[in-house]
């Protein structure tokens, strides 16, 4: 097991330190071990999981966006992915989970006590809420989110959370040519502006990250009430 996780980080540069595997291994037992119990992930094969939540959360360590961050927040994280992994090998910055489910965030917290991830709090509630609430609005960094919404909803979710000359990137998969158009307008409206598209491929995935700078605030009117962005989208 411990050369299933070293060698997979190394596939993308990352040199795990004993602490860094150890948590990230008791991180995944526990997770598949409630899993059992709690609906967190349907991957629950060592070495995919690895592949598939570890590494595929962690591959933003390499731009300049995510070393340059302090404060980032992970929007519907679900089992903790992208922020567990990316927690763990940075231990220097510091991470808000957020989900609209209470009982994954009890498993992440329980998690993160019991094995010693210090650097995460975890946040409950909708994204539309979480954005308007002043002690999260406008506090972040960098803002990520993995398999969530489509662009233009995930903006709405996204982008009021982050300063002004911050970021928000989106991790998806490799068709995002369409789902990138029809997102253009939503992401001006909210402040952001398209800097780059990162492809990435490792032998598990082929996958872009969409990289977002926010270069002006979040007009006050969004995110709109819980439910309508995902409804009604800005088109
Ligand atoms: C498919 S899961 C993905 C979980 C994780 N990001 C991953 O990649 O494994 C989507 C998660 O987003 C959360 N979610 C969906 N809509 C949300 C919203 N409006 N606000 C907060 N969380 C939301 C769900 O509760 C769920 O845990």
């Amino acid at each position: 097991m411990s050369d299933l996780l070293n060698t997979a980080f190394e596939k993308i540069h990352i040199t795990l330190d004993e602490a860094q595997h150890d948590k990230l291994l008791s991180y995944m037992e526990g997770i598949l071990e409630y899993n059992r119990n709690i609906n967190l992930t349907s991957i629950t094969d060592p070495e995919e999981f690895v592949m598939k939540h570890y590494v595929d959360s962690a591959v933003i360590c390499q731009l300049k966006e995510y070393q340059n961050a302090e404060k980032i927040i992970d929007m519907g994280t679900g089992g903790g992915f992208p922020g567990i992994p990316l927690a763990a090998v940075s231990p220097e910055k510091r991470f808000t989970l957020a989900d609209s489910l209470k009982k994954r965030l009890n498993v992440i917290e329980n998690l993160c006590g019991r094995i010693g991830i210090a650097n995460v709090e975890t946040v409950h509630g909708r994204a539309e809420d979480i954005g308007r609430n002043p002690a999260f609005r406008k506090q972040y960094d960098l803002c990520v989110s993995r398999a969530v919404a489509n662009l233009s909803v995930l903006a709405e979710y996204c982008l009021p959370l982050v300063k002004t000359g911050g970021y928000f990137i989106a991790y998806k998969g490799p068709d995002i040519e369409e789902e990138l158009g029809a997102a253009k307008k939503a992401i001006r409206i909210l402040g952001g502006k398209t800097d780059r598209v990162e492809e990435l491929h490792t032998e598990m995935f082929h996958h872009n990250l969409i990289v977002i700078r926010k270069v002006s605030e979040t007009p006050s009117r969004y995110p709109r009430r819980a439910g309508t962005p995902g409804k009604s989208p800005i088109r």
